[in-house]
């Protein structure tokens, strides 16, 4: 079958610098990917390419389906309700109805019609996921989406994912400094130094996993981050 997501010796440098050097990448459809890497080695700079956010690139890369992004910050407009944030841009479709039904899926029936600026970090971020999957994407690009929340609401957003995941079956590629989201999530853990992919690992765990489960490769990966398990504890 196609790759959902291809990439083939690609390039990009920021003036002399070469933050992307020769990625090859392949996502299969249904596939979750997670991209782990140190500060500044190109991880978000790969995803922005692929979201087509950024095309002064080097080499190939091709995404058939269509894409979703969710960011780091959810990115609301402040001034539209929340059903008007998730049903934003959608043509010929009750925009309510399926607003309300992603909403459902993040369990925000509740916020509906609130604002935006009177939603917790956690809720803002479960819009932005609706927003996102209500276009029923073949490939979802996700940057760091719970980086910016507390630990707990972090686990549960991790529960959630999972599920929709298993729901909607997008292809995923998710941005992450945070090894555990990675090994709970992802079916491949691919891992990003200085513009290079050094390291691959399949996780062949059953979901929905715990962390329990994976304390060997746990340290595996660290590793390849150049982490000793200790320090990271
Ligand atoms: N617009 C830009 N102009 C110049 N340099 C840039 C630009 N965007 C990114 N860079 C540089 O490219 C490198 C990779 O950045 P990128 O944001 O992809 O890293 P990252 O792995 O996502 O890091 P982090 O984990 O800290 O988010 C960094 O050194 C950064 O300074």
């Amino acid at each position: 079958m196609a790759s959902a997501v291809s990439v083939r010796g690609l390039v990009k440098e920021f003036g002399e610098r070469r933050v992307l050097d020769r990625v090859d990448l392949d996502i299969a459809p249904g596939e979750f990917v997670a991209l782990l890497g140190r500060s500044g080695s190109g991880k978000s700079t790969l995803l922005r390419i692929l979201a087509g956010l950024d095309t002064d690139v080097d080499g190939a890369f091709e995404v058939p389906g269509t894409i979703s992004v969710a960011f780091q910050q959810p990115r609301l407009l402040p001034w539209r309700r929340v059903w008007r944030n998730v049903s934003l841009g959608l043509r010929g479709v009750d925009g309510r109805a399926v607003a309300e039904k992603a909403l459902a899926e993040v369990r925000l029936t509740d916020h509906v019609d609130a604002w935006p600026l009177t939603l917790s970090g956690g809720e803002a971020q479960r819009v932005s996921l609706a927003r996102a999957l209500v276009r029923e994407p073949d490939v979802l690009l996700l940057d760091e989406p719970f980086g910016a929340l507390d630990a707990l609401t972090r686990l549960a957003m991790h529960h959630l994912v999972d599920q929709l995941w298993r729901e909607h079956r997008p292809a995923v590629l998710l941005v992450t400094h945070d090894v555990d989201e990675a090994l709970l999530l992802a079916d491949r853990i691919l891992v990003l130094d200085e513009g290079r992919i050094v390291a691959e690992h399949h996780v062949g765990l059953a979901r929905p996993r715990r962390r329990a489960s994976f304390t060997d490769l746990r340290t595996s990966v660290l590793a390849d981050l150049g982490v000793d398990d200790v320090e990271a504890a």
